[in-house]
């Protein structure tokens, strides 16, 4: 994916005033920032929902976005979103879908409606639509937010084996903690992306 001097305004404020940047196959990029410093508004721009000012956004291959606010019908469960999806991106079976779900403790909702579900697992079945059919770049907006902390860890255990057969995955957040996870970092400040080295391991 590259990004080149991506710029957006709503009315008179200018929210992204250049930003550039590149991700690569094999890549966890993060981006934090602090509230309202535009995070959303890039990752907007970035799946195509939000058309920018100014500026391009290159991206090889298929793509998954996570929006920060799931987009759910309340009346359909678990399943239904999944076989809603299943048609959309052309999925032969729910193999998949079934396995991620699964791997985050969600199998037990699987006919649950959406509208009963905790915030937690409806963020789980956030997560497991945008990357359901396996796409080559994920867009995430706040994933793991209302995670407990097993299924945290379990997210990052998914973004590594992402990651480790060649999908980039970028991170929106605006907690800059667990950064030693991520190749590498960037922070949004004043509407332009500012790259920190590459996060200590330690
Ligand atoms: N559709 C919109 N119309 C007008 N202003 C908007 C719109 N979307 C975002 N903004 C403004 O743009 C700025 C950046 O918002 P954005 O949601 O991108 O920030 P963020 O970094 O994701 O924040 P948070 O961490 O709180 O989610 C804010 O001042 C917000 O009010």
């Amino acid at each position: 994916m590259r990004v080149t001097a991506v710029r957006k305004a709503f009315g008179s404020r200018q929210v992204l005033r250049g930003v550039g940047f590149e991700a690569r196959a094999g890549q966890l990029v993060g981006i934090v920032g602090e509230n309202g410093a535009g995070k959303t508004t890039l990752l907007r721009v970035l799946s195509g929902d939000l058309r920018p000012d100014d500026g391009r956004v290159e991206l090889a291959g298929t793509w998954g976005y996570c929006p920060q606010h799931p987009v759910l019908d309340e009346e359909l469960t678990v399943r239904q979103h999944l076989r809603l999806f299943q048609v959309a991106y052309r999925l032969p079976d729910l193999g998949r879908a079934l396995r991620l779900i699964d791997a985050l403790s969600a199998t037990g909702y699987l006919d649950t409606p959406a509208k009963v579900l905790s915030g937690g697992t409806l963020q789980k079945l956030n997560l497991v639509l945008a990357l359901m059919h396996d796409p080559e770049v994920v867009l995430l907006d706040e994933p793991y937010q209302g995670f407990d902390w097993e299924t945290y860890l379990r997210f990052w255990d998914l973004a590594q084996e992402l990651k480790g057969r060649g999908r980039t995955v970028i991170i929106v957040s605006h907690l800059a903690h667990d950064t030693g996870r991520l190749d590498v970092l960037h922070h949004l400040r004043d509407g332009l992306l500012d790259p920190s080295p590459p996060a200590d391991p330690a």
